[in-house]
């Protein structure tokens, strides 16, 4: 099996580490407008915007954090060449045990390092449905749209991304953020990558499906006296209008109305944006101080990151 035959389906979730779940999870339940469930651990919240039994994990820790990004992958096929690549690079993998798979309503997962950032990659086949489908509440959320992270070696990481997990690049701007999709879905960004000292969260990303959505936000964030850190504004890269606040935690959370897709077969070039602001911003805005500062990249702990041979 070849590179190539690393396919997927899509952003599957993100799994975040908060320091007080019942606050995050009536956060997102009440101000950001997902569905929102106690694991029956006690311990872990769930949310979810869509009919997957989740989009978003969350669980208790000192600080805020990404603890991992699930990618669902097309087919079995797809899953077993992520496995068998990685094995050829030398790169550890390790499943998710029954228990934890069972948990998060997963079948086949793997697991690995993601060896420029450190971030968690988990690989999936599919994701159990929903009892019932979502029922937006205040705003109509389509999905969980993307993921960004700082790198401290974002050339590295686009690198990997791209030649080693088959992503393709949508847009650059300047040398400090890449966007790429997770191919062959079409979205022009599920994962980003920007520029930084060390590994961060940058952002995680709900797709809306009403410009109304993002209005009604900017009027429920100010009464609610949630921080508006970036927006309302308009990204030229995939031509989505966004607006970005923050968590209890500080953790930047993004609504986008409307995005480019790309078609399997003759897409565009990746285009290369000039690294000023109308750039981020057509509109011309600018992000505050406090935008994307918070979220450490949570680390696998060292006894799973043994190589396994499944
Ligand atoms: C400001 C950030 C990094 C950014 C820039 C452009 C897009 C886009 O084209 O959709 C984003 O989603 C971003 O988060
Ligand atoms: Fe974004």
């Amino acid at each position: 099996m070849a590179v190539d035959d690393i396919r997927y389906r899509r952003l599957g979730y993100v799994a975040l580490t908060v320091t007080d779940p019942a606050r995050s999870m009536a956060f997102y339940r009440d101000v950001v407008g997902v569905e929102a469930w106690q694991g029956a651990d006690g311990e872990t919240a769930f949310l979810r915007c869509s009919d997957r039994h989740h989009d978003l994990v969350l669980s208790k820790g000192r600080d805020p954090a990404l603890k991992r990004i699930g990618w669902e992958m097309e087919s079995a096929r797809a899953l077993n060449a992520v496995r068998e690549h990685m094995t050829s690079l030398g790169i550890s993998w390790h499943p998710v045990s029954d228990a934890e798979a069972e948990m998060l309503g997963v079948s086949e997962a793997i697991r690995i390092t993601e060896p420029t950032t450190g971030a968690t990659f988990e690989f999936y086949t599919q994701m159990d449905k929903a009892p019932a489908p979502f029922q937006p509440t205040h705003t109509q959320i389509a999905r969980l749209g993307h993921i960004v992270l700082s790198s401290p070696a974002k050339t590295e990481t686009e690198q990997f991304l791209t030649d080693q997990l088959n992503f393709r690049i949508s847009d650059h701007i300047g040398p400090v953020v890449t966007f790429m999709r997770c191919f062959p879905n079409p979205l022009h960004h599920s994962f980003g990558v920007g520029h930084g000292d060390a590994a961060q969260l940058g952002h995680i990303n709900f797709m809306v499906t009403d410009i109304d959505d993002i209005g009604r936000a900017n009027v429920r964030m100010k009464r609610e006296g949630v921080q508006i850190v970036y927006g309302p504004g308009r990204h030229p890269t995939s031509n989505s209008i966004f607006f970005y606040f923050l968590d209890p935690d500080g953790i930047t959370v993004e609504y986008s109305f409307g995005m480019e897709e790309f078609p399997e077969f003759d897409p565009r070039a990746p285009r290369q944006f000039p690294l000023v602001p109308e750039s981020f911003d057509s509109w011309g805005g600018v992000p505050e101080t406090t935008f994307s500062k918070v979220g450490s990249v949570e680390r696998l702990e060292p006894a799973r990151s043994k190589l396994s041979s499944g």
